[in-house]
């Protein structure tokens, strides 16, 4: 992973996406792989592809799936209309994210100078929130995110030890200073490939590595519609989001 040698100006400007898909989506509740359930009958990460592969500027997409689905993500991908200026590659994933996003980072091949890594279940987010990250990285930025403005105060508490015990608040965060984070997080593909080689222990985004690093991280204005499908909740809010833009697409 380290022999990545520095791109061309041309190189620097061409973008694969990373999707870690192989999450088993224990909180969604008993039934196949997150990433494979289907919203409007279609395969959660068949959405979260095409959204990715709608940006022009994109032209690889790494898909990390369940290691023993492998197979069914190149079949889905097969049977399924996507563009065709866009090269689809299926890794195996890992146990947790972070090491399946890695694996997808060893199957980029040398030619991409920025990577974004997106959630497979994050299968709404536009375009233009796709297209605005990566133009940010363009411009020179090293590691982007998507965030939104929070709507519920923050607490800092002392988590419980047995569930549902009362837990001490220790703060209360400036809620004006903070950002809820999506995805696709963007950022310069060497800098990111050291993030993974180098910094330990659990961090719940790609972008929080690359702080780890010590490098500068910038977050560009989130959508509503990139919410992470997390619990059953999110199911129900995703077939909305969906059923209205078919009705203002008009079929
Ligand atoms: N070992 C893992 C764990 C997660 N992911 C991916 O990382 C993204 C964000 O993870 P999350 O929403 O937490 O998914 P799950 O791990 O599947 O959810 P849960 O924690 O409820 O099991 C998802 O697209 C998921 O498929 C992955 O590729 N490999
Ligand atoms: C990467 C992420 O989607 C940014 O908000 C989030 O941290 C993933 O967390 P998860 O617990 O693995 O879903």
């Amino acid at each position: 992973m380290s022999d990545v040698s520095p791109p061309t100006p041309a190189e620097a400007a061409r973008t694969a996406v990373v999707i870690p898909a192989a999450g088993r989506g224990v909180r969604l509740g008993p039934g196949a792989p997150k990433a494979l359930r289907t919203l409007n009958g279609v395969p959660m990460l068949i959405h979260a592809v095409r959204a990715m592969a709608a940006s022009r500027a994109v032209g690889l997409v790494v898909v990390v799936a369940p290691p023993d689905g492998t197979a069914e993500v190149k079949s889905l991908l097969d049977t399924h209309a996507l563009p065709d200026r866009t090269d689809f590659v299926v890794v195996s994933g890992g146990e947790t994210r972070q090491e399946s996003v890695r694996a997808g980072l060893d199957a980029l091949p040398p030619e991409y100078g920025i990577v974004l890594v997106h959630d497979a279940a994050r299968p709404l987010v536009p375009v233009d929130t796709v297209d605005a990250v990566i133009e940010a990285v363009r411009e020179g930025a090293v590691a982007v995110v998507p965030a939104l403005p929070l709507a519920d105060t923050v607490k800092e508490v002392e988590p419980a030890a047995a569930p549902g015990d009362p837990e001490p608040v220790l703060a209360t965060p400036e809620r004006a200073r903070l950002r809820a984070v999506q995805t696709p997080q963007g950022f310069d593909r060497a800098t990111l490939v050291r993030a993974h080689e180098t910094v330990t222990g659990a961090v719940t985004d790609d972008a929080g590595m690359v702080e780890r690093l010590g490098e500068p991280v910038v977050a560009v204005p989130g959508h509503e519609e990139a919410f992470k499908v997390t619990r059953p909740l999110d199911l129900v809010l995703a077939e909305a989001v969906l059923a209205r833009r078919r009705l203002n697409d008009g079929f």
